[in-house]
């Protein structure tokens, strides 16, 4: 029994230890639901295992850091690890809804070791190719490779029925749609929307590398994505219009922006003008050493 479990929350460290817990969840009939998560927990995380205990009769949380989705020169050490208090904010849900965690270590996770540095690295690994270059990809292109090789070993350890990520990192939901599909993995997949604080900003992890100036900066990103849906409202569908709106608005603040598009939502590549398909509106900006993104999605949904 792990050090971390409490009255509500049962906490696993080993693969054997959550495959036992599946097994009985079907031997009882339960659906179970998977929220992924590196930590950290904020009411973003929340909202996704509150979407999960709604729609399964079990949940089952990840609090991993998965070394392979980061860069040697990005902030693997310093992102921050809470796990007592990641699992005192599931209490609540845990109370009404049969919640347990998975905490693995990398030894667990990845028995034959792994390294940041994608040129040392040995072993099995998943990519989606085409969606994984766009976007996210030029910036950070160890990064969907890692995603994709954690959640299909996380998908494999849980058998989930159901799995739940948020709009917040959207092509992170495009590329793992992508990888279901091709790979047969009979889960579900399901968007929850971006949760955010009362000025606008997504809340994020690394929002707490902000300063308090910083802080006070950061929601003119989504300010400015507000401007540019008001101008779709009004019939503007022209993607410099748009890109221009956010791009105003973040200078206004000062905003060290990465890149600003507008993209096709399958295919992720970028367009003139919001089709009958609609459009995402996304991008990512730098404050200091912190490196944020953010996006809305233009005439349609998930
Ligand atoms: N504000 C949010 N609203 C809804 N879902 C969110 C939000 N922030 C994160 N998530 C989702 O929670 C899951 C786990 O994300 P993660 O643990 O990386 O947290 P994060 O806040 O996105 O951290 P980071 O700062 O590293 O991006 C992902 O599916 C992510 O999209
Ligand atoms: C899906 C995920 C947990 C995989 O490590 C991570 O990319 C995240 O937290 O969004
Ligand atoms: N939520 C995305 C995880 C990452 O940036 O590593």
């Amino acid at each position: 029994m792990s050090e971390y479990s409490t009255e509500y929350v049962t906490v696993f460290h080993t693969v054997g230890e959550v495959r036992a817990w599946r097994s009985k969840q079907q031997q009882q009939g339960n659906t179970v639901g998977f929220v992924p998560t590196m930590g950290a927990l904020h009411a973003g995380h929340l909202a996704l295992a509150t979407a999960a205990a709604r729609a399964c009769s079990s949940v089952i949380l990840s609090i991993f850091v998965n070394p392979a989705q980061f860069a040697p020169h990005e902030d693997l050490a310093q992102y921050p690890r809470t796990l007592r208090s990641d699992i005192e904010k599931l209490t609540p849900l845990a109370q009404t809804t049969h919640c347990v965690v998975f905490a693995p270590s990398v030894a667990e996770m990845y028995p034959r070791g792994i390294t940041t540095d994608r040129t040392q690295q040995r072993g099995t690994f998943v990519e989606v190719l085409g969606l994984s270059e766009m976007l996210e990809g030029g910036s950070r292109p160890h990064f969907f490779r890692g995603v994709a090789t954690v959640v299909s070993k996380l998908f494999l350890i849980v058998m989930p029925e159901m799995a739940f990520f948020g709009q917040k990192d959207v092509q992170q939901c495009c590329v793992l749609r992508a990888m279901v599909g091709d790979m047969h993995f009979p889960i579900k997949l399901e968007v929850v929307p971006t949760v955010r604080g009362e000025d606008g900003l997504a809340l994020s992890s690394r929002n707490v590398y902000l300063t308090e100036e910083q802080r006070k900066r950061a929601p003119a990103f989504y300010r400015g994505m507000c401007k540019a849906r008001e101008l779709f409202d009004s019939g503007v569908v022209g993607r410099d219009a748009l890109i221009t709106a956010v791009a105003a608005e973040a200078a206004s603040e000062g905003l060290e922006i990465e890149y600003i598009r507008l993209s096709d939502p399958d295919t992720l590549e970028e367009v003139d003008s919001v089709t009958s398909a609609g459009a995402i509106l996304s991008g990512a900006w730098r404050m200091g050493t912190t490196r944020l993104i953010d996006n809305t999605l233009i005439g349609f949904e998930f």
